[in-house]
C-alpha cells in the first residue's frame, strides 16, 4: 500500500512508479479523509509507503491531517517507508514524518527517502523554462529507480539529503502559517468561473462567490494546485507566480 498527496502530479507520479515496481496499491490520502476511509489491515511484510511533497520543510497540512487520524493494524512485521519529494531542500520533513508516525502507530520508518523534483512554490522559484524544468524530471528517474532497489530488499536507513538542525522545525512551521495565508492570491480578469478550482481544491477550501473563487484560510493547504491547474491561468499569489509559469508533472 502506498499512500500519496500531490498537488500537481510529482508525487503522484512517484507513488505510482514504485506502486508498479513493488505491486502496490496507491491510495490517495485526500479520496481517504474526504470518505472517511482511515483504518487500514497491514498484511505480512508489505511495504507501505507514503508519498509526500515537502511543504516549508514539514509535511503539507493535509498529510499531517491524514497521519494524525489514521488507523494502521499492523502485526508488526511490515517495512515503512517515506518518500518526500522536494524542489530545493526537504529539510525536516523525515523527522516530521517519522514522529506523526510513531505518535499514531509506536513505530518508526524503516527507510526515508527523497526525490528531487520541480519546486511548485511559484511565488520563489521560476518554471517557466520548461526544458529546464524537463531535466529536473529526468533526472529525477534513477532517483525513483534507486528506491524501488532499495524498497524491493526491504533496506533500512536515512537517505533523506539536506537535513537541518530540528530547532528550526517551528520556525519553518511559522513560516508555512504565513505562506498559508489566502490574502495574497488574487484572481485576474481572465477568469471565466469554471469552479475547476473549487472542484479540485484537495481541502475543500475554495467556493465560487459570483463566479470568483474565494479562499477558505484556516481550510487551505496552500498547495497551489489551483493557481497551476487553472486553464486560463486566472489565479495568482503574491506579485511573482505570472512570471513564474505554470507547472504540472508531465505524466499528470
Ligand atoms: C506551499 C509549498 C511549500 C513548499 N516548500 C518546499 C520546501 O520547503 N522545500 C522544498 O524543497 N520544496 C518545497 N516545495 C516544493 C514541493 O515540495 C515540490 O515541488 C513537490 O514535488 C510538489 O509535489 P506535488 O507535485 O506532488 O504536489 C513547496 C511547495 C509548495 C506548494
Amino acid at each position: 500500500m502506498i499512500f500519496y498527496f500531490s498537488a500537481t502530479g510529482n508525487s503522484k507520479y512517484v507513488a505510482n512508479r514504485l506502486a508498479r515496481a513493488l505491486d502496490s496499491e496507491i491510495v490517495s490520502i485526500v479520496d481517504c479523509l474526504k470518505n472517511g476511509r482511515l483504518s487500514f489491515e497491514i498484511q505480512t511484510d508489505e511495504r507501505v509507503g507514503f508519498v509526500f511533497p515537502t511543504y516549508a520543510w514539514g509535511l503539507p497540512s493535509v498529510a499531517q491531517e491524514f497521519m494524525q487520524r489514521m488507523e494502521l493494524h499492523t502485526n508488526g512485521s511490515a517495512y515503512f517507508y517515506f518518500v518526500a519529494t522536494f524542489g530545493t531542500t526537504p529539510g525536516t520533513i523525515g523527522y516530521t514524518a517519522n514522529q506523526q508516525l510513531y505518535a499514531r502507530t509506536g513505530r518508526k520508518f524503516d527507510a526515508r527517502f527523497g526525490v528531487k523534483m520541480p519546486d511548485t512554490w511559484t511565488p520563489m522559484f521560476d518554471l517557466s523554462d520548461k526544458e529546464k524544468v524537463q531535466q529536473i524530471n529526468d533526472r529525477a528517474e534513477p532517483q525513483i529507480d534507486r528506491i524501488i532497489q532499495r524498497a524491493r530488499h526491504y533496506t533500512g536507513g536515512n537517505y533523506l539529503k539536506s537535513r537541518v538542525p530540528r530547532f528550526l522545525i517551528p520556525i519553518f512551521e511559522k513560516y508555512y502559517d504565513y505562506m498559508r495565508k489566502t490574502s495574497h492570491f488574487t484572481v485576474e480578469s481572465s477568469c471565466i468561473g469554471c469552479g475547476l478550482c473549487e472542484q479540485n481544491c484537495p481541502a475543500d477550501a475554495i467556493r465560487l462567490e459570483n463566479g470568483t473563487p474565494v479562499w477558505t484560510t484556516d481550510r487551505c493547504a496552500m498547495c497551489l494546485g489551483c493557481l497551476h491547474r487553472c486553464p486560463h491561468f486566472a489565479i495568482q499569489y503574491g506579485k511573482n507566480t505570472q512570471k513564474h509559469g505554470q507547472y504540472l508533472n508531465p505524466h499528470t
